[in-house]
C-alpha cells in the first residue's frame, strides 16, 4: 500500500480557509452543547453523514466534544468504495464535512458549508474505522472557519484525510423557503 511521503508538503487550508488575523475566538453555546448527543434527532436523522438508519449512508456517531472541538467515528462499508477496496473521496470528504458541520453546530448558530478543501494523505481500506476530529479556527462576522483530519483504526492512528473550511451563518429561511 502507498505511504505518504513525509517531505510532501500537504495543507488543505488556502487563504480562503485562514482566519483574518482579527477573527474571534470560537465560542461554544451552551445551548448547542446541551443539544450535542441529539443533533441528529435535532435535525430529523435523514442526514447521509449522521442518520442512523440511512441506506448505505456514513452513520457518523458523534462521541463527544471539547469546547467546540468535536469527535466522531464511521465505518466504511463495500457501498463507500472508489477503487477496489478503497474509500471513495468524496466519502471521505462528507464525512470530513459532517463532522466540521458539528463543530460549527457548537456555535449556536445556523451554519452551512461556504468552501471544503481537502488533503486525501492515504488510502482508506474498506473495513476501517474512520475516526474524525474538528474544531473551530476562528469566526468573522458570519464566517466560521474550520479544520479537522480523520485517522484510521483509532484517534492516534495514522492521518487518511485532512480538511479546512469555511462555514457560513444563515438565516432559517435557508431551510424553508421554497426553491
Ligand atoms: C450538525 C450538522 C452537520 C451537517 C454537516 C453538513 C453541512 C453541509 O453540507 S451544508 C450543505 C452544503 N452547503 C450548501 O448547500 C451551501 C450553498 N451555498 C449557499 O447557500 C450560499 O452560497 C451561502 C449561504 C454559503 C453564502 O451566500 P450568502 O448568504 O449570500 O453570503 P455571501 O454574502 O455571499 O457571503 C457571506 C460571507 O461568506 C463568504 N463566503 C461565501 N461563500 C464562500 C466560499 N465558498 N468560500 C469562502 N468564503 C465564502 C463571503 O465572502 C462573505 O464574506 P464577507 O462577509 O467577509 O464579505
Amino acid at each position: 500500500m502507498t505511504v505518504p511521503n513525509p517531505a510532501r508538503r500537504t495543507s488543505p487550508r488556502s487563504d480562503l480557509t485562514t482566519p483574518p488575523p482579527d477573527a474571534a475566538e470560537p465560542r461554544v453555546d451552551p445551548k448547542a452543547e446541551l443539544d450535542f448527543s441529539e443533533i441528529g434527532d435535532v435535525l430529523g436523522n435523514a442526514c447521509f453523514g449522521c442518520g442512523p438508519e440511512v441506506p448505505h449512508g456514513l452513520r457518523i456517531t458523534r462521541t463527544g466534544h471539547e469546547g467546540s472541538t468535536s469527535y466522531g467515528e464511521f465505518t466504511v462499508i463495500p457501498e463507500h468504495q472508489g477503487a477496489p477496496g478503497l474509500a471513495h473521496g468524496g466519502i471521505l470528504a462528507a464525512a470530513m464535512d459532517e463532522i466540521l458541520g458539528t463543530s460549527a453546530w457548537l456555535l449556536g448558530g445556523r451554519y452551512v458549508t461556504g468552501r471544503l478543501e481537502t488533503d486525501f494523505v492515504r488510502p482508506v481500506p474498506v473495513g476501517s474505522r474512520v475516526h474524525l476530529t474538528a474544531r473551530c479556527t476562528g469566526v468573522h462576522g458570519r464566517k466560521a472557519y474550520m479544520e479537522g483530519e480523520g485517522r484510521i483504526g483509532g484517534p492516534d492512528g495514522p492521518v487518511a484525510v485532512r480538511a479546512a473550511a469555511v462555514f457560513i451563518e444563515v438565516p432559517l429561511e435557508h431551510f424553508t423557503e421554497e426553491r
